[in-house]
């Protein structure tokens, strides 16, 4: 699908706004604990609800570090995938799946820990990420391995990423991890819009259109999503647009959603 380098017809009210955070929020860099999303975004994002928006992330990272990284925000969310769950930001999260068996954890770091460079990331007790990015040249023997270790088992899946190969619960996605978050009464009446950077975010694209919204795809690549945004800073800047009556305007929001 062509996508648009302008997204149109989208309104703060209209739309409830589900945002990836690695790649979409925050600047991609060398490792997961290095990432930060930059003060002027935390500010733009603090007054979405202030100017009518409705909001949620929907990240692989797990619910503790998306609250850390939003701090002092706190908002709907879905973590490691969609493995945790919280669409009310004043409950605990849900975490009903099994976690991954401690044999399959073990066998998962041995069969990488002689690469030299290779990150593994354990996330929460469902998941596990694989980084290649301070070595990118063992890519095929990294996903090779970690592949070998789950291939026959269909509770876990692999998920392919930026420089990362994760094993993750085969029961969730983005997808379903949107039309959770939708049933929420603060998005009711909204259609979803969502917006990321990766792989893992296309389930995210196909579930928002699916029921009647949007997806942006920030940064290059194929992608099933209607629009595109450069970079993180593009995309702080369209919201900032958004949250103007003349960025309103410009945008041809009037136009769509009149329709
Ligand atoms: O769904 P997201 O919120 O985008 O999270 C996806 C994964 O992001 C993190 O890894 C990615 O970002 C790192 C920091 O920029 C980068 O070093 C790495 O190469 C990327 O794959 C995070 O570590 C993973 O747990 C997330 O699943």
């Amino acid at each position: 699908m062509e996508t648009d380098d302008v997204p149109i017809g989208i309104t703060l009210q209209h739309y409830a706004f589900f945002f990836d955070i690695d790649g979409t929020l925050a600047d991609i860099c060398s490792r997961p604990d290095k990432v930060r999303i930059p003060p002027s975004r935390l500010s733009v994002l603090s007054g979405l609800a202030g100017a009518g928006g409705a909001w949620g992330v929907v990240s692989g990272r797990p619910l503790a570090e998306i609250d850390a990284l939003l701090f002092p925000l706190r908002v709907p969310a879905a973590g490691v995938h969609g493995a945790q769950m919280r669409a009310d930001p004043h409950q605990p999260m849900d975490t009903a799946l099994m976690p991954l068996p401690s044999t399959l954890l073990r066998q998962l770091q041995n069969a990488v820990a002689a690469l030299p460079g290779i990150l593994v990331e354990q996330k929460g007790e469902v998941a596990i990420a694989v980084h290649y990015r301070a070595c990118p040249q063992y890519e095929a023997e990294v996903t090779k391995r970690v592949e070998a270790l789950v291939r026959a088992d269909t509770r876990w899946a692999l998920q392919h990423g930026k420089c990362v190969v994760e094993v993750r619960p085969a029961a969730v996605d983005k997808g379903k991890a949107l039309r959770a978050l939708m049933q929420a009464p603060c998005f009711a009446g909204r259609r979803p819009l969502f917006i990321g950077d990766d792989l893992s975010d296309e389930a995210g694209f196909a579930a928002a259109q699916a029921l009647g919204g949007k997806g942006i795809r920030v940064g290059e690549g194929h992608t099933r999503a209607q629009h595109r945004l450069a970079n993180p800073d593009a995309l702080e800047a369209w919201l900032k647009r958004l949250m103007t009556p003349q960025g309103i305007r410009a945008c041809g929001n009037e136009r769509e959603d009149a329709s």
